[in-house]
Formats: C-alpha cells, sequence, structure tokens
C-alpha cells in the first residue's frame, strides 16, 4: 500500500502523485456502490499493481470540497479582480468572499492590470487595498505583464492546494501562465475564436506554481447564495463576525433592529458603509430565494 494525492481525473483514470511519480489509477469496484467518488485534491491510499499504474483502496476523509471546480482539501482560493477592463467591482469582490468564507476556505485578493490604472483609479485602488487588509484580507495588487515582477508571489502557493476564482476577462489564466509557463492556458489574447468553450472542459488537473498545486480551472462559477441562509451570512463577514452576539436581540440580522452593535460600528466608521451595505443586499437576495421543497 502507498499514500498518494490525486492530481488529475481523466476519463475514469485518477492520477496520483506519490513523491514524484504519477500513478494512473482505477477506484476499487465497491467505491461507486457506497457511493464514494473519489476528487482530485484527495489523499488516497493506492495499491501498484503495474510500475505506474494501481488502484485507489481509500479515499482519506477530506478538510474540504467544491464541486465547482471538483477538488478536495483546499487551502485557500485566489480571487482575481482587475484593476481595469472590468473595472474593480467591490460589490462583486464581496459576493466572491461570502461564497469562499462560507466554505470555511481562506481567501486571497489578487488584483491585476496595475500597469493599466490611470493616476485618479490608483488612487481609488489604494484606498480599496487598504481598507479590505484592515478586514485582515490578504490583498496584492501587481500586473501580469512581467512575470519577472511577480515571482514573489511564489511564496503564497508553497505546499498549498489553490483554486481560483473571478470574472471573465479578469486575468486568471494570464495570472497561471505567467506564473508556470509551461502551461500555456489560453487567454483571450490568442483565443478569442474559442470564446467560452476554453473553460468548459469538465476534467480538472492541479498544476504546480511555485512550490504548490493550482487547480486549473476556475472556481465558483455560480455566484448564487442558493446555500446559505439568513444566519449564517454575517458569518462570512470577518469584520461582523468578530462582533457576533454583540448585538441586543439574539438572532439580529443587523438590518432593522433596535441596538444593533454591526449598525453602531458602521456609523462610528469601524465597519466601512459599503461592506453592509452589500452584506443588506446579499441578506435582501437570500430572503427573498423562494422556499425549496
Ligand atoms: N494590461 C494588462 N492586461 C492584462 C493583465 N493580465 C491580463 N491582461 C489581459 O486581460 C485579458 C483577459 O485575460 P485572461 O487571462 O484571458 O482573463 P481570464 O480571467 O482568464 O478570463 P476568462 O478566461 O474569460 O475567465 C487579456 O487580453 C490579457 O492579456 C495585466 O496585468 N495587465
Ligand atoms: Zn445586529
Amino acid at each position: 500500500m502507498t499514500e498518494g494525492q490525486i492530481i488529475k481525473a481523466l476519463s475514469g483514470f485518477y492520477y496520483v502523485r506519490a513523491e514524484d511519480t504519477v500513478y494512473r489509477c482505477r477506484g476499487r469496484g465497491v467505491f461507486r456502490k457506497k457511493g464514494i467518488h473519489p476528487l482530485v485534491g484527495d489523499y488516497v491510499n493506492f495499491d501498484i499493481n503495474d510500475p505506474n499504474e494501481g488502484y485507489i483502496t481509500e479515499v482519506k476523509p477530506r478538510k474540504n470540497e467544491l464541486m465547482r471546480p471538483p477538488v478536495a482539501n483546499i487551502d485557500q482560493a485566489i480571487i482575481v479582480s482587475s484593476s481595469v477592463k472590468p473595472e474593480f467591482n467591490p460589490l462583486l469582490l464581496d459576493r466572491f468572499l461570502v461564497l469562499i468564507e462560507y466554505k470555511s476556505i481562506k481567501p486571497i485578493i489578487f488584483i491585476t492590470k496595475a500597469d493599466a490604472a490611470s493616476t485618479e483609479e490608483k488612487k481609488i485602488l489604494e484606498k480599496y487595498q487598504k481598507e479590505y487588509k484592515q478586514i485582515g484580507y490578504h490583498v496584492e495588487w501587481f500586473s501580469t505583464r512581467d512575470p519577472k515582477e511577480i515571482t514573489y508571489l511564489f511564496d503564497l502557493f508553497k505546499n498549498k492546494i489553490s483554486v481560483v476564482a473571478g470574472q471573465s476577462g479578469v486575468g486568471k489564466s494570464s495570472l497561471l501562465n505567467a506564473l508556470n509557463p509551461s502551461l500555456f492556458i489560453k487567454t483571450d489574447d490568442i483565443s478569442e475564436s474559442l470564446g467560452r468553450g476554453k473553460h468548459t472542459t469538465r476534467h480538472v488537473e492541479l498544476v504546480e506554481v511555485g512550490d504548490g498545486l493550482v487547480a486549473d480551472t476556475p472556481g465558483f462559477s455560480s455566484l448564487d447564495f442558493n446555500e446559505i441562509n439568513m444566519q449564517d451570512l454575517a458569518d462570512c463577514f470577518p469584520e461582523m463576525r468578530s462582533r457576533k452576539g454583540k448585538c441586543k436581540f439574539r438572532g439580529c440580522l443587523h438590518d432593522r433592529e433596535p441596538k444593533c452593535a454591526i449598525k453602531e460600528a458602521v456609523e462610528l466608521g469601524k465597519i466601512k458603509t459599503y461592506r453592509y451595505e452589500h452584506y443588506l443586499s446579499f441578506l435582501n437576495e437570500i430572503q427573498s430565494r423562494k422556499p425549496r421543497y
């Protein structure tokens, strides 16, 4: 028996890495009956029955899992936003942050295209960068135009499994290519005619970036809050989470309730108004969701 990690799933095979060798494995027949679906990122035990082939005998318990992309044991999610084209969008950033916080995955914020921002735009971005850092988020702001300038990012990936998320056109593929030129993930520069085709493949692979692994397919393509309950939403905002239990009423949704510690913190400028407004707009979205039977 050998221990390894699934780094790729394709056509019924799992590619399991152990030390520096990759073994092409199948899952045990009984997995299907038991409803066990190995995922990329899973730590497994396997038996080798050919020099480079084997059978997975056991899937170890997972720390977490995502369905889009299908990856287990994720350490962090890199949310890619761009300075311009498309314009930096804090509402969308907060949407990604909430979805990632909800999964108990550590978010990291990357802002690309620093080279393309005007002086005026840079001032605004500096302010946002400062404010998101104050909340406790790790923020990096850079350009992928010169790969040599972003090698310092390697450290962030070291010994971690990361997924990348972000709206179309922000530079996710350009970033991965800059960090690992052997990947050649197509970017919009060279594959305009392929349109949306490039990320529709269903297989996922963990690719090496620095001394870490990154899923080559972006995550969170569906950005709805269907899984999230009203009561859980504030926990997905770190600056609200840290004030948990301080409101007068138990179960306070920080909306119309009196003596609300969150609204007081907003008034005192301790919570940014736009963050609170985004909270209210997400809360409204969850409240108006049709019940599912
Ligand atoms: N000026 C500038 N342009 C960039 C930078 N990073 C990416 N771009 C450009 O932005 C466009 C979109 O980049 P992609 O890497 O394809 O973006 P993506 O997020 O992978 O987009 P989707 O595949 O649609 O999700 C391309 O024309 C890139 O050349 C940057 O740091 N600076
Ligand atoms: Zn409250």
